[in-house]
């Protein structure tokens, strides 16, 4: 008996949160990290599934960091990062185009059908979404990265007026039809403010941000933006946190009323983070005063 009464609070504790995202647009950020293993990735899907059928309008934008670095490694190409961003000549560009739009982009669209709800891939080509100019941090030439310097959203709102889920990867153009490699937590914060989504969660391989990436006990359940920004200076965040944690601030200045950072290896993570008073991950609080913000 106690074990139904418990259920049935469960589902309980969800109705504010149901009623409050009926009809929101929220981003997911699906890292090549998360994507351990099939039932992970099938629990995944399941969440996203069950958010679309309460009435939420997920869109999907994911990366594949493992599967590029894979395919590079079959080929005997050393992958390099910089500042957590991979230095992409033209042979790579080629590959990550292929990886990401290609295999990743649609075995999360299979994923999602399996689960009984439409969804089509898009990359940041298709509708001119993301438009790239070089990305050059500090002056410095990593190759053909792209820093997004327009988004058009036409299409995705178009595919969810209809009924479909939108799966997009991280790879942009500009007025020549090059192909750009955009690190996809960039594409997820670009798109994210676009649509003027309600929250953006970065699904990814720690509990979140830590106070010592050595030490998971070291857990930050909530942080301001003031210590975002500290923790990028002094190095306490590095590698592929780097991006994100940047992100994150670009999305709360940008509009997003909620941005998390989450563990995706956990079994319905999403379910537990979107409708349970407690949530999981790190929240990321704007704490900024205007002119700090103008900074
Ligand atoms: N302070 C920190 N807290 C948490 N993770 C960190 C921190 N600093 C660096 N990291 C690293 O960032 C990684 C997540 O980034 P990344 O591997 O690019 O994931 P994704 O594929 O989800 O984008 C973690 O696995 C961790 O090793
Ligand atoms: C420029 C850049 O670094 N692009 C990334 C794109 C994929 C990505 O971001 O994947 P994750 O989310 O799994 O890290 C890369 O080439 O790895």
């Amino acid at each position: 008996m106690e074990d139904y009464l418990e259920k049935a609070t469960t589902l309980v504790e969800a109705m504010p949160y149901i009623k409050e995202f009926a009809g929101a647009v929220v981003v997911i950020k699906y890292g090549g990290a998360a994507m351990i293993n099939e039932t992970i990735k099938a629990s995944v899907m399941e969440d996203i599934a069950l958010m679309k059928l309460v009435g939420m309008k997920p869109v999907i934008v994911h990366g594949g960091g493992p599967e590029i670095n894979q395919m590079l490694d079959s080929i005997g190409k050393k992958s390099e990062f910089r500042g957590g961003l991979r230095v992409t000549d033209e042979e790579t560009v080629n590959i990550v185009e292929m990886v990401l739009a290609g295999k990743v982009n649609k075995s999360i669209v299979q994923l999602l059908q399996k689960q009984g709800i439409t969804a089509a891939g898009l990359c940041g080509k298709d509708g001119d979404m993301l438009m790239c100019e070089k990305n050059m941090p500090n002056g410095e030439d990593i190759g053909f990265v792209g820093k997004i310097v327009k988004v058009n959203p036409d299409l995705i709102f178009t595919m969810l007026d209809a009924g479909f889920t939108p799966v997009i990867a991280p790879i942009g153009t500009d007025d020549l039809g090059q192909s750009y490699n955009i690190n996809a937590d960039f594409a997820a914060v670009h798109i994210a403010k676009a649509l003027k989504a309600r929250k953006l969660v970065f699904l990814t391989d720690v509990s979140g941000v830590l106070h010592d990436v050595k030490d998971p006990q070291s857990f930050i359940p909530e942080m301001g933006a003031k210590t975002a920004m500290q923790y990028l200076k002094d190095g306490t965040v590095s590698g592929g946190m780097i991006p994100k944690v940047t992100c994150c601030l670009e999305a709360i200045q940008g509009g997003v009323q909620h941005v998390h950072i989450l563990d995706g290896r956990i079994e319905h993570c999403l379910l537990l983070e979107f409708f349970t008073a407690r949530g999981i991950g790190t929240l990321i609080i704007n704490d900024l005063t205007k002119k700090e913000e103008a900074v």
